[in-house]
């Protein structure tokens, strides 16, 4: 079942110019079948997931490449075990020219795995521009994240861009999926405050059950089911439905100011539906015209 919200793409426009999505290592399958249907270009980031290895990794990224987007492979620090798992994932990537962007990422261990404690040590090891790196994304919490403080955030975010500055490297900050467009803004408003004023793209989820969608913000403690429930604009008797984000990309589109708010752009976590995904980015992108 499939509810209005999903189906009105009418008011979502200008926001989807230049959209990005982001698969796992078990989405390629998917993501070749839905490839016609995505604009040449597009950046295809990976996620690192404890449980898929660096080959599946490379081997999504060079899938990507080969359909004609751009990879961006995440690396995640807190996971790496060494400086070497680093230059290997690195080099393999280098090898199939997938090195040009890639998201620095954390990770959610509770203790590092190796060297790496944060996305800084990452970027200050200086390995990225040895492999050819050439804008890196980091992360953005507009609803804070469950274990890190908002203020260790917002120093993270500027040590980190002062970092990429400092190296040469562009960087545009992807923020972790959301469901509500007022603390967007809000969250927008007070970084460029911040005097960040690179490209921000607002993760969100694309159409998927209402099950799934309240599994990953429970996992990744985004919103409380309820507030998701509420903001996300579906009722609790269509738990068994579909939700889509047609409404969070309406509201934000109405409330975002290029003048003011600088570049925004939209992220896609597909979640398992990289086909459903990119089917109602291209019914959207085609109500458009
Ligand atoms: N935004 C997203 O889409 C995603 C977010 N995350 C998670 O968000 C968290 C923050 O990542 P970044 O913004 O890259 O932070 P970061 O690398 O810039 O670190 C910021 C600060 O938070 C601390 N920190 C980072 N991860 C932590 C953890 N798991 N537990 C306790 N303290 C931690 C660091 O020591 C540092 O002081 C991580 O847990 C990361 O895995 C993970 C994947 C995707
Ligand atoms: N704090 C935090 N940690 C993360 O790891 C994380 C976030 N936030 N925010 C969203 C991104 C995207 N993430 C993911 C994680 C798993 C799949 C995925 O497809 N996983 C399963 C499918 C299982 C299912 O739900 O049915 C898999 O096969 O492993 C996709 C994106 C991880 N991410």
């Amino acid at each position: 079942m499939v509810s209005p919200t999903d189906r009105d793409t009418s008011r979502v426009s200008g926001l989807l110019h230049d959209f990005s999505l982001e698969i796992t290592g078990k989405d390629v399958g998917d993501l070749q079948k839905a490839a016609a249907g995505v604009p040449q270009g597009t950046r295809v980031n990976v996620t690192f997931l404890a449980n898929e290895q660096t080959s599946v990794r490379v081997r999504a990224a060079e899938v990507i490449k080969g359909l004609g987007f751009r990879p961006v492979p995440h690396i995640s620090a807190r996971r790496l075990t060494s400086r070497d798992e680093l230059d290997r994932y690195l080099s393999a990537l280098a090898e199939i020219g997938a090195t040009e962007d890639v998201v620095v990422i954390a990770g959610d261990p509770a203790h590092p795995a190796g060297p790496f404690a944060d996305s800084l040590a990452v970027i200050a090891s200086g390995a990225l521009t040895e492999y050819g790196v050439r804008s890196v994304d980091i992360a953005g919490y507009p609803e804070g994240h469950p274990k890190i403080h908002e203020d260790v955030l917002w120093r993270a975010v500027e040590e980190k861009t002062d970092a990429l500055r400092a190296r040469g490297l562009d960087y545009s900050v992807a923020t972790q999926f959301v469901f509500d467009a007022a603390t967007v803004v809000r969250w927008i408003e007070q970084l460029r405050g911040r005097g960040i004023d690179g490209p921000v793209r607002i993760g969100v989820p694309g159409p998927a059950g209402v099950q799934r969608l309240l599994r990953y913000a429970k996992r990744f403690g985004v919103s409380s089911s309820a507030s998701v429930v509420q903001k996300y604009g579906f009722s609790l008797t269509g738990l068994l439905g579909t939700a889509g984000p047609a409404r969070f990309i309406a509201d934000l589109q109405s409330a975002i100011d290029p003048a003011l708010h600088g570049e925004i752009l939209l992220h896609f976590y597909t979640f398992g539906g990289v086909r459903a995904t990119a089917e109602w980015v291209r019914t959207a992108l085609s109500g458009e015209e």
